[in-house]
């Protein structure tokens, strides 16, 4: 395998001292490795967390302070020590850097989320390694939840990259949660399906300046596969790592850290904007007859196929849709939510008669759908 195209994610544990203040040794270590990589002809994107680590030193506190003004202010004063500092040892190293910062609402909107790709891919073109963090002054939800893993996903998917090495303070993913004290814990190399079971290990953080935990990486990883990325959970302080990384994947082995493999085939850059980042605003629940021909067929939504709607929204809006016990997909709507209660259940033809004038013969177009089930759209 040859991956050309790789997404490197590094969380605060590895790039600080449990006291916030900066692991400098370790920064130059990866930003050497980076640029190692980017030697061999690969292109690199770096999303980096560690700024709020960063601001804490600065600002005296030793434990990440409670409330989130505070921590945003800690990550504006540490995002720019932060990139000054990757700036520093790229140009040591012969490389260029640029920084990127984004929300996921950023990527919701499809301007925006096109904007993201032409400017990154413009900077990978001129051979600039982007480093990216989540727009923290404007955001709380992301803070609380420590989504750097999900955005490094999504990014991956974005820039539709080979690979994305995931860089945290433990070796990968356990069969259970160290934190806890776990004894005789195993590590699981190769991850084939993200089973509920996998989801299961998983828990919270480790480390004072970590957010998320292994929550996190494991939705992370269930975004990336689905967008055609391998993703690698390793040891983000191990010497050399991210270059033992790269080649044994390359090698197809799995000596080091976690690999979850790609399943399928790439979602369409549009589908995976609709299925990864936009939030659905209701939900249109279906019979089992749409719900074969959604699932087994390939078929658009009609009207006749609704049973229930939930939520208020409109034309043009995200919505998932569900059998009535399982989610099998999301799609965007040719009809607002007070239509579709009028029209759920008749044909198609009669939507001029019930509502007085028609949009579309389909509530949900297939091209503007994502069905779980289905493998010709992965
Ligand atoms: N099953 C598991 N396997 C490995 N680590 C786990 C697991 N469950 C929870 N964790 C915790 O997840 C932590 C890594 O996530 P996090 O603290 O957010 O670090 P980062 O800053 O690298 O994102 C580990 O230090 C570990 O304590
Ligand atoms: N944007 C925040 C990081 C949030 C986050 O995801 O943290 P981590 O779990 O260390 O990757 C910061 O730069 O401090």
């Amino acid at each position: 395998m040859n991956f050309k195209r790789i997404v490197v994610k590094v969380g605060s544990s590895t790039l600080s001292n449990q006291n916030g203040k900066l692991n400098f040794s370790q920064i130059d270590a990866l930003s050497r490795q980076l640029v190692d990589l980017k030697n061999q002809g690969r292109e690199i994107i770096l999303v980096s967390s560690g700024a709020i680590a960063a601001g804490m030193g600065e600002l005296g506190y030793a434990n990440k302070p409670a409330s989130i003004p505070e921590q945003q202010a800690c990550a504006a004063v540490g995002q720019g020590l932060l990139v000054g500092i990757y700036n520093k040892f790229f140009r040591e190293y012969g490389a260029k850097s640029a920084q990127i910062l984004i929300t996921s609402s950023d990527l919701e909107n499809r301007n925006r989320y096109l904007n993201a790709f032409n400017t990154l891919k413009t900077l990978i073109d001129h051979g600039v390694i982007p480093v990216i963090n989540e727009n923290d002054t404007v955001v709380t939800n992301e803070i609380k939840v420590g989504d750097n893993d999900t955005l490094a996903a999504r990014v991956s998917g974005l820039v539709e990259a080979d690979l994305l090495v995931n860089l945290s303070d433990v070796s990968g993913l356990y069969n259970g949660n160290p934190n806890a004290e776990n004894k005789n814990l195993k590590l699981i190399s190769k991850v084939e399906n993200i089973t509920e079971e996998i989801e299961k290990m998983a828990g919270g953080r480790g480390s004072k300046v970590g957010t998320g935990g292994m929550e996190t990486k494991i939705e992370a990883a269930k975004i990336a596969v689905n967008s055609g990325v391998v993703m690698i959970i390793g040891p983000g302080k191990e010497k050399n790592s991210l270059l033992k990384i790269v080649e044994m994947a390359e090698n197809e082995k799995f000596d080091l850290g976690t690999t979850f493999l790609t399943a399928k085939e790439r979602l369409s850059k549009r589908k995976q904007w609709l299925n990864f980042n936009l939030p659905p605003l209701g939900k249109i629940i279906v019979d089992q007859g749409a719900a074969d021909a959604l699932l087994k067929r390939g078929k658009s939504l009609l009207p006749g196929g609704i049973v229930e709607v939930e939520g208020e929204f409109n034309s043009g809006d995200p919505v998932t849709i569900s059998d009535g016990t399982l989610e099998i997909g999301k799609g965007i709507v040719n009809y607002s939510s007070d239509e579709i209660e009028k029209i759920k259940g008749a044909h198609s033809n009669e939507i001029k008669k019930i509502l007085g004038y028609f949009n579309k013969t389909e509530v949900i177009h297939r091209d503007n759908m994502v069905i779980g089930g289905d493998k010709d759209e992965y």
